[in-house]
């Protein structure tokens, strides 16, 4: 089927050369226009080929260049990536890019972890969050025109996780209106905020606010760190990089400690919560209301899911199709590996995943959004379900973005373990997301407390409304009702699957609600029954958010026919929607099986549907990964060239190794000419 319209074809690091035949082949066969794919991914034809336009400048300008990457040191990375933000200003001037959506754009194609990443994702978002409209006037001028970095140094190296256990003070000192900043411990030494090592000018300190000896709770103090002039730190502050991590090597991660270093009283940010000059303190209208920003950037975690794995499964796919090994039968030509079940049952469930995950990410920002003007109102009521939501879905998108990486990396054989592969280094910087912005497995603590407490105020009160995406928590009938799915046609059903999805979810809450009467019933107060079921509760919050993306996959599609999107679109997209509703029961089958939701008379067709649902994929496959539209630049891989010229462009990515800039080795006069034979 032809496109509706022409794709603006890549930019292309690969080497040139005509187009790989299979992947050329494939691509004339799909069954659905990629463009018009390409088009709902994004948003329409207009932005769309707005971000092409900002995707191929930065594809071809040489500062944003990123096949270097694998040959530079520590340091080096660090300089590229500052040039690489001093380029990024110039652009922004140069194009006009004032906009934040089009500096986000830009920033996306860049695609590296640049030292401004804080300043842009947590710095402004947290003063815009939580300062006072004259502290906005002051310090967002400066911040926007990058007068000013800053970023948001809240973990210590003592605690992350449980922030009420921060140990850094900032003291009111009424007699000069000023707060006095220190850390008293080692362990209060602010250790891992992005950027504060070496780059920074200002951050958010996140203190225990101390006034006349009274604890007041952690709060946001702005604090410049070094001087404008030349870049040193100011008198009292001791601040560094914090050393080689697992990757992540353009970012400073930074320490700092306080020797009663003085600010003044208007640099603690008072949004919500006030300390007037002589020392009153007025509390903030939710005792949260400071962890705002931490919610904002949950959120767009979630939403960079979906392009993180895109693109691991893109160069998986691409490779796939490239790659042959085996004949089936002697004297047959090589098959693609692509067209081995296995293959196909590692790649496509991934595949469908990156369309889950886009589709909960259009849903979370729209959450977000009503979440900010209820609160621009000074309404609150939402941010307990925002939060909630918000931490669950953080942690299922990033750990099944992670591990899906790493399955793409592995089904690449040999080369996915070459760094040239991209995949290497897109999971070595992708997997600290399970970690920051809130550990996963203490977020999902957090959703599943909300879920407990939901559901037993539900069974206190029979007949309550719950909101949306938790009403089935009232539903308690459910717990009696089991899969009628005993066909193959009946696992495409959408009602059907949401039902095995709510009625897990139902399952593993009422469980753990009723161990926790009964750890409480053997003697335990509250919180120590809570620690009998913390493993039970980390499944409840990955059911429940599996529940939540596929509703939302579901009634985007849903809401896509309704508005007149072509059969063809709606077909790929309900195949991808089946098979991620279908994959991740079988996944975790053991789950539906133990309390008799499901028995053999419906798994049968189930893996028999599963079969059938990769086999319709596959003629698809490539145009569904072409579909995200990356540039060569963007996935920096030698195995998802669009071209298909793997060989050639590894064969070539390869020279660059600076080990092959001698034809002899470094070293061997010292250490291998020593017992090699002198001469044959
Ligand atoms: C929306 C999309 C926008 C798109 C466009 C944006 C463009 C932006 C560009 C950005 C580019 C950026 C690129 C950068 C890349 C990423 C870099 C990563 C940087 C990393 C930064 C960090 O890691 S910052 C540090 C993060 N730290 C944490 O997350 C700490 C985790 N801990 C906590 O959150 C909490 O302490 C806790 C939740 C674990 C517990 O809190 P606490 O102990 O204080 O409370 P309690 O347990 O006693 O709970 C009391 C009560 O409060 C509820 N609650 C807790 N937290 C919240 C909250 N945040 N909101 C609401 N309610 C909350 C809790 O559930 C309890 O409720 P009960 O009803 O009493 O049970
Ligand atoms: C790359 C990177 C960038 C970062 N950037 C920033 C930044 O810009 N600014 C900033 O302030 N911070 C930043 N951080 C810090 C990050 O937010 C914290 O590391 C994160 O919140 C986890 O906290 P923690 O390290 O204290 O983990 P811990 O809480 O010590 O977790 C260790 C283990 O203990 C478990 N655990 C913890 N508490 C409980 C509990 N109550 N019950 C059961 N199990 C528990 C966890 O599940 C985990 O398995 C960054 C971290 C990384 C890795």
């Amino acid at each position: 089927m032809s496109s509706s319209s022409k794709p603006n074809l890549p930019v292309t690091n690969a080497v040139n050369g005509p187009p790989n035949a299979d992947l050329v082949r494939e691509r004339g066969a799909a069954s659905f226009p990629v463009r018009d794919l390409t088009y709902l991914v994004y948003g329409g034809q207009e932005r769309t080929e707005h971000l092409e336009r900002i995707a191929n400048m930065v594809a071809s300008d040489p500062v944003f260049r990123k096949t270097d990457r694998f040959f530079l040191s520590r340091t080096e990375q660090y300089r590229r990536s500052l040039e690489k933000v001093r380029h990024y200003k110039e652009l922004i001037a140069k194009h006009n890019l004032h906009s934040e959506l089009d500096q986000q754009d830009l920033r996306q194609a860049i695609d590296e972890d640049l030292p401004i990443g804080l300043h842009v994702g947590m710095f402004i978002p947290t003063i815009v969050g939580q300062g006072t409209d004259e502290q906005q006037k002051k310090w967002l001028p400066l911040a926007r025109a990058y007068k000013i970095i800053g970023t948001y140094a809240q973990t210590e190296l003592g605690h992350g996780s449980f922030i009420r256990g921060l140990e850094t003070v900032a003291t009111y000192d009424k007699s000069t209106q000023e707060f006095v900043l220190n850390s008293p411990t080692l362990t209060a030494t602010k250790w891992w905020p992005g950027a504060l090592g070496k780059t920074s000018t200002h951050c958010v300190v996140f203190a225990r606010l101390v006034i006349s000896d009274r604890e007041c709770g952690v709060h946001p103090f702005m604090v410049q760190l070094r001087s404008l002039e030349n870049h040193e730190p100011l008198k009292g502050i001791t601040v560094g990089d914090i050393g080689p991590k697992f990757a992540y090597e353009t970012m400073d991660n930074g320490f700092l400690r306080f020797d009663h270093v003085r600010i003044p009283r208007d640099h603690m940010l008072m949004r919500f919560a006030q300390v007037a000059a002589d020392g009153t303190y007025s509390t903030p209208p939710h005792s949260k209301v400071s962890y705002a920003t931490m919610v904002f950037m949950r959120a767009y975690i979630i939403g960079t899911a979906s392009s993180t794995l895109a693109k691991a499964v893109t160069i998986a796919v691409r490779y796939s199709c490239v790659r042959k090994q085996f004949p089936l039968r002697s004297g047959e030509p090589e098959q693609q590996i692509l067209n081995y079940q296995n293959q196909q049952a590692a790649l496509f469930p991934l595949l469908a995943t990156a369309y889950a995950f886009h589709f909960t990410g259009n849903y979370i920002r729209q959450m977000y959004s009503d979440f900010v003007r209820g609160m621009r109102a000074q309404d609150f009521s939402v941010l307990p379900e925002m939060h909630a939501t918000s931490a669950g879905l953080k942690s299922l998108t990033t750990w099944i973005a992670s591990a899906g990486i790493e399955t793409c990396r592995a089904s690449c054989g040999g080369h996915g373990y070459s760094k040239l592969s991209g995949l290497p280094s897109l999971y070595a910087n992708y997997i600290p997301a399970c970690t920051y912005e809130g550990d996963n497995t203490v977020m999902c603590f957090q959703l599943a407390r909300y879920l407990l407490k939901l559901y037993g105020k539900a069974q206190a009160k029979p007949g309550l409304r719950l909101p949306g995406n938790v009403s089935y928590l009232e539903k308690s009938t459910l717990l009696d009702e089991r899969c009628d799915a005993s066909t193959e046609e009946l696992w495409l059903d959408p009602a059907r699957q949401l039902h095995a999805y709510r009625n897990r979810a139902l399952r593993l809450v009422a469980n753990c609600a009723n161990r926790l009467v009964a750890e409480m019933q053997k003697g335990k107060d509250e919180v120590l029954a809570v620690e009998a079921i913390k493993s039970d509760m980390v499944k409840v919050a990955k059911a429940h958010s599996y529940y939540v993306v596929l509703n939302n996959f579901v009634n985007a599609i849903e809401q896509l026919r309704a508005s007149g999107t072509s059969t063809p679109i709606l077909r790929v997209l309900k195949t991808l929607c089946d098979l991620f509703a279908l994959h991740f029961i079988q996944a975790d089958l053991g789950d539906f099986l133990e309390y008799g939701y499901l028995s053999s008379l419906h798994t049968e067709p189930l893996h028999a549907q599963i079969r059938r649902l990769l086999e319709a994929i596959r003629p698809d496959a490539v145009a569904l990964v072409d579909a995200f539209n990356f540039t060569d630049h963007a996935l920096g891989s030698a195995l998802g060239v669009h071209n298909g010229r793997v060989y050639e462009t590894l064969f070539e990515w390869a020279q660059q190794e600076p080990l092959n800039k001698t034809q002899v080795a470094p070293g061997y006069h010292e250490y291998i000419k020593p017992f090699l034979l002198a001469k044959m």
